[in-house]
């Protein structure tokens, strides 16, 4: 079966799966332009380091595609700049929206210098550079599921089926496809070395309930949703062999900022010998940030922690910390990260940067 489409495009019309209404309703939204994918990603309709830098990108081409009365390459530059500026405020700590801005600004920069090139050239190669990243992103998971799979292979010698626990969602919804932690979590389906992938529930947001249990179940993969509590019951009594998560920002000694709860994985899994890993393409690796201090954390609405739904649960009047990622050093990654070139310890990640 295919994995599911969250991001639709086509010939300049894009939607969206909104993500808001999962798992009762999937509702496509349309996406006319940059102020709709801002919104989109501040409202978590759209979620997910990707996700959210390949739909307020592909934003951009629609309104490109729109053909607005640019009359030089100048005012091409000012008018992507602009819109790219906005798009990196609509979430701090997920960086694939900044780089993605940066490598879109490179490009106009260059064609601006090009005196061969006019500005209708210009416009059409930066849309096809932002179209491009729908199939770039798939390609990428897919060699991120295969290098995962393979090296938690080749580390579990001697145990023919594997178990694997998995925070927050990292799958289709939060990719262009198929998705880098459960991506690995597929690829070991695939192999039929998949015994049971236990998700966590992931609170406050409870992106592992709502949205991993969703896709593990559309897809037939054999899967068990735990509390967050449960981890590290999960870990010692169930057997877990490996935990896999995915990333929001990893600095370049490896620090890796995810879901609000990922850190205590992580410590779990170094105190019962479970292998852990961080899966993410390059473009979440941001090696202008020595080390995870520097990652700036969202803070989320108290309202996430006090009210399901509309229904109060906790007491009024009490006061909440509600930080939606923590970062984990990065000698806790001791499965490594994997990314689309290979698996890499922490500190192998440097001398990759171009
Ligand atoms: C491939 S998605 C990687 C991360 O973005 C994911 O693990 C995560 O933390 C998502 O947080 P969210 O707040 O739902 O956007």
């Amino acid at each position: 079966m295919a994995t599911l489409e969250a991001i639709k495009y086509n010939g300049g019309q894009l939607e969206i799966l909104d993500q808001l209404l999962l798992p009762e309703s999937c509702t496509f939204i349309p996406i006319c332009n940059v102020q709709d994918a801002w919104t989109a990603i501040r409202e978590m309709k759209v979620r997910g380091a990707p996700a959210i830098a390949i739909v307020g990108c592909l934003s951009l081409a629609v309104e490109l595609r729109k053909s607005p009365v640019l009359e030089t390459k100048e005012q091409l530059h000012c008018f992507i700049k602009e819109k790219l500026d906005y798009l990196v405020t609509s979430r701090p700590t997920a960086v694939n929206m900044q780089l993605a801005a940066e490598s879109c600004l490179k490009l106009s920069t260059l064609l601006s210098g090009d005196t061969l090139v006019g500005v209708t050239e210009a416009s059409e190669a930066i849309v096809k550079h932002l179209e491009a990243m729908l199939a770039n992103d798939i390609a990428d998971n897919l060699a991120i599921g295969e290098h995962g799979s393979t090296d938690i292979r080749k580390k579990s010698i001697g145990k023919e089926k594997l178990r694997i626990m998995t925070h927050c969602n990292t799958g289709s919804l939060a990719t262009a496809g198929y998705g880098t932690a459960l991506g690995v979590i597929r690829s070991l389906h695939k192999a039929n070395v998949l015994d049971q992938v236990y998700c966590t529930e992931t609170r406050p947001y409870n992106q592992g309930s709502r949205l991993t249990a969703f896709e593990l179940v559309y897809e037939k993969i054999p899967a068990t949703l735990i509390c967050d509590n449960m981890a590290a019951a999960a870990m010692k009594q169930l057997k877990i062999d490996a935990v896999i998560v995915g990333a929001d920002r990893v600095a370049a000694n490896g620090d890796t900022a995810n879901k609000i709860g990922t850190y205590q994985l992580a410590v779990l899994a170094k105190s019962h010998n479970v292998l852990f890993y961080v899966a993410a393409p390059f473009s979440s690796i941001d090696f202008q940030i020595a080390t995870g201090e520097w990652i700036p954390i969202e803070e989320r609405p108290h309202s996430e922690m006090t009210h399901t739904g509309s229904t109060r649960t906790a007491a009024a009047g009490i006061n909440c910390w509600n930080p939606g990622f923590d970062v984990t050093p990065a000698e806790l990654i001791t499965g490594g990260i994997v990314t689309e070139k290979g698996v890499f310890k922490p500190d192998q990640l440097v001398p990759l940067h171009k």
